[in-house]
């Protein structure tokens, strides 16, 4: 089976699926082999905790924490949206990390300088949920508790979807994971991860992955 990205709709929240492809992707680190762990730990909770005769409930998603790692390494490393929303100074004389925000002025905030700063993450472009495993990086994705990755904004504006974003990324990704096995396909064996902006970010070309059914028992 072949499945192919396209419509920007249904790219834009399921957009973490370039990063389920990631381990396939030779990114600095190695090749497919040296990186086709991540899938298969995903897979392996997966079984641990729910296992084949059924389907994975939402419910289940928050007893695994390697998945719930790899949730927030998509947030950190492929924010759905690149800016916040429009934010403007309210109080005349308002400062900004320095920078004096008139009145009259649109703030956009590029997110990825906050979840690709050398000077908050260790390796900051490497794409491994292992960072917020114990003893690791740690990050707060409502920014309350200081500001290291803020993908659904921060403060009284924040997205009153996060809960909903987060619950739904997880359970897609371990139903995706729990149903098939994933690989890259022929036609396009090293992935491309250039993006473009539209409302949300988008891949720039269509993902292209072998999808292969698993045995379940449901
Ligand atoms: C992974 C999924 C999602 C991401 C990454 C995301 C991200 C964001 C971001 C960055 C903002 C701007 C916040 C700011 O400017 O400070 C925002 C605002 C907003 N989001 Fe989401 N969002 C997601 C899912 C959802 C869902 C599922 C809903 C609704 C069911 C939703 C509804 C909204 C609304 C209504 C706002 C505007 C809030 C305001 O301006 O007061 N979002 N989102």
């Amino acid at each position: 089976m072949t499945m192919k990205q396209r419509d920007d709709d249904v790219v834009a929240p399921f957009s973490y699926l370039d990063s389920l492809l990631d381990d396939l992707r030779v990114e600095g680190r190695g090749d497919v082999a040296a990186n086709d762990g991540l899938l298969a730990r995903l897979h392996a909770e997966v079984m641990d905790h729910v296992g084949d005769a059924r389907p994975v409930d939402d419910k289940d998603t928050d007893a695994m924490p390697y998945l719930q790692a790899f949730v927030k390494e998509l947030l950190r490393k492929h924010p759905p949206t690149y800016f916040s929303l429009t934010h403007a100074a309210v109080q005349p004389g308002s400062k900004l990390a320095g920078y004096d925000i008139p009145t009259d002025a649109n703030l956009d905030i590029f997110l990825p300088t906050i979840s690709e700063d050398p000077k908050l993450w260790d390796r900051p472009t490497e794409f491994d949920p292992d960072r917020f495993l114990a003893g690791g990086e740690t990050a707060d994705i409502t920014g309350s508790a200081g500001i290291r990755m803020i993908p659904f904004g921060a403060g009284r504006r924040i997205c009153p979807g996060l809960a909903m974003g987060t619950t739904h990324i997880a359970l897609m990704v371990a139903r995706m994971v729990q149903a098939f096995e994933w690989s890259a396909h022929p036609s396009q064996p090293k992935l491309d991860f250039k993006d473009r902006v539209e409302f949300t970010v988008v891949m720039d070309r269509p993902l292209r992955a072998a999808v292969k059914p698993r045995n379940l028992s449901f």
